[in-house]
């Protein structure tokens, strides 16, 4: 769930740039397209988990040099993507490799049952009610893992202690929930382009800060659907009578 003030939710995208509490990067198996940005999102993070092939993926990405800087807090899995090398490496280097066999759920879903075991946030003086998890190369691949997950992002909202933001170099996703929902963009991170895509049924949208802002429009699969929207201003409003996915282009000179 996002931050939130009197039903209006808050949510903050650009804070993978810096959490003064820290959040936690989940890296997927896909291929790292851009080291440098991993690098960036890894600097940031307090607490870092890969899925199963995610641990070749950062293993292959670093040199031999570089890879003691880069060790993960836990690799989790079903583990039949994972190579006996890399596991071994990582297992001695003092990484908690988390075997788990269910063919009923899937990596993704065992690394967030990981964290929620493993990771408190935690700011001094204050009380931290959610977890932020940064999903890294979610989306792209697989047409199945990508929809698994958008399925994840679904399940986030009734727990409601976690949010969750899928990213890439290319841009960020998440899902708003029903209501009011406030999404800080400041433009040197994010845009323009920029979408509102109903995935989980018909829904109705008021939206500020877009160029081609809508009014009480019904959006829906089959009937109309906001691609190729820009971002207008750094804060955008949607009120949505259910939940849509929120998606913009993140700018490369970023990281
Ligand atoms: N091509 C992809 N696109 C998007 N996400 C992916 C892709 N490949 C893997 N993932 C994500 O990374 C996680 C770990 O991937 P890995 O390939 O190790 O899993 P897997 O258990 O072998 O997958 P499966 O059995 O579904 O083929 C998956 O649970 C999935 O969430
Ligand atoms: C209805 C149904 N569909 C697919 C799978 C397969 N499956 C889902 S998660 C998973 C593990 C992937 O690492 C596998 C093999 C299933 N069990 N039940």
């Amino acid at each position: 769930m996002p931050t939130s003030t009197d039903q209006i939710a808050l949510w903050d995208p650009s804070s993978f740039r810096n959490q003064p509490h820290g959040y936690v990067l989940l890296l997927l198996n896909q291929q790292i397209k851009d080291i440098t940005f991993l690098k960036y999102l890894w600097t940031n993070a307090k607490f870092r988990v890969c899925g199963d092939g995610g641990g070749n993926q950062l293993y292959d990405a670093l040199d031999e040099k570089q890879r003691g800087a880069y060790t993960p807090n836990a690799i989790c899995g079903d583990l039949d993507s994972l190579r006996p090398e890399v596991q071994e490496y990582y297992a001695s280097v003092g990484v908690d490799v988390v075997h788990d066999p269910d063919q009923d759920s899937t990596d993704f879903g065992k690394c967030l049952d990981y964290i929620q075991k493993h990771y408190r946030p935690s700011i001094p003086g204050k009380l931290v009610d959610h977890v932020t998890i940064f999903v890294y190369n979610a989306l792209g691949g697989r047409m199945d893992h990508a929809f698994h997950s958008i399925h994840q992002l679904h399940l986030a909202i009734s727990q409601q202690r976690r949010k969750i933001f899928l990213l890439s170099e290319e841009g960020i996703t998440f899902l708003l929930v029903k209501g009011e929902n406030q999404i800080s963009l400041p433009k040197e991170v994010f845009g323009p382009a920029c979408g509102i895509i109903p995935v989980g049924g018909p829904s109705v949208i008021t939206t500020k800060g877009l160029v081609w802002d809508v009014t009480d429009w019904e959006t829906t699969f089959g009937g109309k659907v906001s691609t190729s929207n820009v971002l207008n201003e750094e804060v955008v409003t949607v009120f949505t009578t259910e939940p849509v996915l929120f998606t913009v282009e993140i700018k490369a000179a970023v990281f």
